[in-house]
């Protein structure tokens, strides 16, 4: 029996809703009671008839599901969405990418960027996000005004970097975040260590050392290429790995983003140590840098989550379009049409990526307890009809823009498809000094 006070903050009456937990239920014309920023139960809205509230929002014709999870990206980078297109991963980073960031990226980039991202994942659903990117003190800032869920990955790389001369002083700020973080409901912070191959054994062994007393996530890019791998064989004898097993940087606490080559060893350890993967397919299959098996590594009870990566690689930040890519790919690649079903893929998107994340005590599903991080999808416009199992749709037929209201701790930050953001003028025209700015300068440099 619920034991509720006299009046309570919230009652969202949804046609359907998935709480994600157990996987495969779907609760028709019920209602989520929200108060004091968190779900209190999910009741039949005849139930709910009597209860008093102070707002009461009506779905007819929605499904109300757990805000998503992306649990992968690098926001500030929207500001290159486009920039450098068709190329491999190597020639992308080291010849276009790292170049525009050695030019361009500053404080301000990082704002502009950032707020431009957030915008974007709240309007599409996305109510959590991780992200790896320079001055992440910038991005967290952001996240806090916009009233988004964000673990801020403080990037460590053998090499200077924007915001800090080497690793020494980027760990130093960034543990400073931490600190500044710590009360914080919204902002969580991660060590980010590029990836294998920019970040040497003696600061990784820093990087574990400190994160375990810290009991902090690791993130960080881990055989994302099938180059990545040979390169590291014939430079160490070792598969990336291997080798962070030797550094002791598997745990449940190590986030390996995209994981497209995994052999049989691989899997192995990385169901002994419960290593949690974030899965990336569009940025993976447009870099054409390989597949993540995730059917495999569900079957091996190995946890996957799925993210965006940046909108330089991806181009945008739909975690829908996300969903149904995984979905496609799995079963494309794997010739199993059961691969990755629909429940499985929202699942990824949602509770495996606040278990990723580590915040699934507080987000992920909606749960008496958890905060009322919630998306309604509007599914009443024609292309999305006939409805027979609304999952299906959300998989397989929504887009981004089908999203219609977007809670984020039960703040409302989406409201019938309109952003609710502060501050939103001005954001149009900083982009595109940004861009104007940005593309003069590659013209100049081209000629
Ligand atoms: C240390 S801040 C993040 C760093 O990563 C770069 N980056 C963006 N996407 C990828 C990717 O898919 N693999 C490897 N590195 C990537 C980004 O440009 C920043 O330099
Ligand atoms: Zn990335």
């Amino acid at each position: 029996m619920l034991s509720l006070p006299d009046s309570v903050d919230l009652l969202i009456s949804a046609r359907w809703i998935v709480p994600v937990v157990p996987t495969g239920q779907v609760l028709e014309n019920h209602v989520v009671i929200v108060h004091q920023s968190r779900i209190l139960g999910i009741v039949s809205q005849q139930r709910a008839a009597t209860l008093q509230a102070r707002e009461r929002r009506e779905l007819p014709h929605h499904v109300l599901i757990p805000g998503l999870i992306n649990a992968h990206g690098h926001a500030a980078m929207s500001l290159f969405r486009g920039l450098a297109d068709d190329l491999p991963l190597m020639s992308w980073l080291n010849d276009h990418i790292w170049p525009a960031e050695g030019r361009w990226v500053s404080e301000d980039f990082v704002r502009i960027g950032t707020r431009l991202a957030v915008s974007e994942m709240l309007r599409g659903g996305t109510t959590s996000f991780a992200d790896m990117y320079f001055y992440p003190e910038i991005a967290a800032q952001v996240a806090m005004d916009a009233g988004i869920r964000a673990q801020l990955a403080f990037p460590v790389i053998d090499n200077p970097i924007p915001g800090a001369q080497n690793s020494a002083e980027a760990i130093s700020k960034g543990l400073r975040l931490h600190d500044d973080s710590k009360h914080n409901e919204l902002i969580s912070v991660a060590f980010g260590p590029h990836a294998p191959y920019t970040v040497g054994d003696d600061t990784l062994i820093r990087v574990r050392t400190l994160a375990d007393e810290l009991e902090l996530p690791v993130h960080m890019h881990v055989h994302e290429t099938a180059f990545e791998v040979e390169e590291a064989i014939r430079q160490t004898g070792m598969r990336p790995l291997q080798r962070l097993r030797e550094l002791g940087l598997l745990s449940p606490r190590l986030q390996a983003v995209h994981m497209t080559q995994i052999d049989d060893q691989d899997m192995q350890l990385l169901g002994d140590y419960g290593v949690q993967i974030i899965h990336c397919p569009e940025s993976n299959m447009k870099l054409a840098s390989g597949f993540c098996p995730v059917q495999r590594l569900l079957d091996n009870n190995i946890n996957v989550a799925l993210g965006t990566d940046g909108a330089a690689s991806n181009n945008d930040l739909d975690m829908f379009a996300e969903l149904r890519t995984a979905a496609l790919l799995a079963k494309g690649v794997s010739g199993q049409p059961t691969a990755l079903d629909a429940h499985s893929a929202l699942r990824m998107a949602t509770l495996a990526g606040a278990q990723a994340l580590g915040i699934a005590e507080q987000t992920g599903s909606l749960e008496p307890g958890k905060l009322a991080d919630m998306v309604a999808v509007d599914l009443s416009a024609l292309p999305l009809q006939p409805v027979y199992h609304p999952v299906s749709q959300l998989l397989y037929t929504c887009n981004a823009s089908h999203v219609s209201d977007v809670w984020v701790a039960g703040r409302q930050k989406v409201r019938s498809g309109q952003l609710q953001l502060a501050d939103q003028d001005g954001l149009l025209e900083a982009v595109n000094e940004w861009a104007q700015q940005i593309q003069t300068g590659d013209e100049e440099h081209d000629a």
